[in-house]
């Protein structure tokens, strides 16, 4: 029996792929393993049975990755499968951001009453509300990954000039952009070049604070700028300082703060990009039979912080070692098992960084205490023996 703790609501559509081997729900004590959605886990104690989190969705910000790694914690997430949902909400706001739409809209709001004269007012106070169409404007995107491809394929499709940057791009992202991309290789040439900028990298120390003072006067007057990504990518004194000046003209986020909310210029989304069904869906999925592939199998797929290993089963005992990767713990490994007379039948070992996993399926008298032998290795962090 696994014991999976929820700490946000998940879509049944994932839940319901846990059988009766699992019990599962909120108020789960000491886990197996985690499922998440945006709640902190930073300030967490976690307990020393803790084999897994998932994120139901991509950025995983909210996870402590290095203490995971440590305590031998796989963390996932669910690359793209909510990448959708964040490409139409960003293209929804790069139209409000365009259009003066929200408000347009509150202004509408105060003709209620006024009777015959709403048509008359309409037509004589709509003139405050006028904004620039997309079609024929450059359209910058940071980072091109799930998210960044899908905003850029379809801006370009609104008639939208798109340029892009991403200096890690990934080969499959690369076959996903559309070729008129143009490929910006500074973050400089998407400042100075693009009338609107949107951000889909992940936060990082070396992201944090990127939307900044600095950055913000390379930039075209009257800049509009969408962040979807992180509201700490964006450092919020500098763009209200900017919104202020005129500089830009428009700040969509999906990440409001108490300093951005109500500001002239400020479109604040109460982090929505990924609040769909569908996404909710998909995520939940996608982060479900993750967990149930590693819990049952020792499967690693979609894994932030350990290698991707996914090998099908060989024999009925299979041992799964979380280690560092220093040289030679593969033959300290397989010595220790040799010792012991059990044989190795099938195997596979990949790194990531300082963290290595390896998986063995053997043959041979396993006995419980064998997992204890081997964790007596040095270099060794966990070992799970799934029979
Ligand atoms: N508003 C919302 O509800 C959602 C927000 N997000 C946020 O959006 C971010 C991106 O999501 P995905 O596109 O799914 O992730 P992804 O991992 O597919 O793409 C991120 C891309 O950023 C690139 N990148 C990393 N550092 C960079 C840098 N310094 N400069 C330029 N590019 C850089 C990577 O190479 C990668 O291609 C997530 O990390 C998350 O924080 C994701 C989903 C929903
Ligand atoms: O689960 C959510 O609603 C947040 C999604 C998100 O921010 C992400 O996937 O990074």
């Amino acid at each position: 029996m696994f014991r999976i703790k929820y700490l946000n609501k998940i879509s049944p559509v994932g839940t319901s792929r846990f059988d009766t081997n699992y019990e599962c729900g909120e108020a789960v004590e000491n886990p197996d393993a985690i499922m998440v959605r945006s709640a902190s886990m930073h300030e967490m104690e976690f307990p020393k049975n803790l084999l897994a989190i998932a994120r139901a969705g991509a950025g995983v910000n909210n996870i402590p990755l290095e203490k995971c790694s440590e305590q031998g914690i796989v963390v996932f997430n669910t690359p793209g499968a909510n990448a959708n949902a964040v490409k139409e909400l960003v293209i929804a706001a790069l139209l409000l951001s365009s259009r003066k739409i929200v408000p347009a809209i509150e202004w509408t709001k105060t003709l209620k009453g006024k009777g015959n004269e709403v048509g008359k007012l309409v037509e004589k106070g709509k003139g405050a509300f006028v904004g620039p169409e997309i079609s024929g404007k450059k359209l910058g995107v940071i980072g091109l990954g799930a998210i960044g491809i899908l905003v850029a394929n379809a801006a370009k499709s609104l008639g939208m000039d798109v340029y892009g940057y991403d200096p890690y791009l990934s080969v499959d992202a690369a076959w996903g952009l559309s070729r008129s991309t143009k490929h910006a290789r500074t973050l400089d040439e998407i400042y100075t070049a693009c009338d609107y900028i949107t951000v889909h990298v992940p936060l990082t120390p070396d992201t944090k604070g990127m939307i900044n003072e600095q950055t913000i006067t390379k930039m075209k007057d009257g800049v509009r700028i969408l962040n979807f990504a992180r509201g700490d990518l964006v450092n919020s004194k500098d763009i209200i300082a900017a919104l202020q000046s005129g500089k830009v003209s428009s700040y969509a986020t999906d990440f409001p703060s108490d300093d951005l909310i109500g500001l002239d210029g400020v479109i604040a989304i109460p982090h929505l990009g990924a609040s769909t069904p569908e996404s909710e869906d998909n995520c939940a999925r996608m982060a479900a039979n993750e967990l149930i592939d590693y819990l049952q199998n020792g499967n690693i797929r979609n894994s932030v912080n350990m290698p991707s290993i996914c090998m099908p089963r060989d024999s009925s005992i299979r041992i799964c070692i979380l280690h560092r990767n220093i040289p030679n713990t593969i033959s300290l490994l397989s010595g220790a098992l040799a010792e012991s007379g059990i044989n190795i039948e099938n195997m596979q070992s990949k790194s990531k960084k300082d963290y290595a996993y390896t998986i063995l399926d053997v043959t041979g008298d396993v006995k419980d205490t064998t997992a204890e032998h081997i964790a007596k290795l040095p270099e060794i962090i966990r070992v799970r023996i799934i029979r």
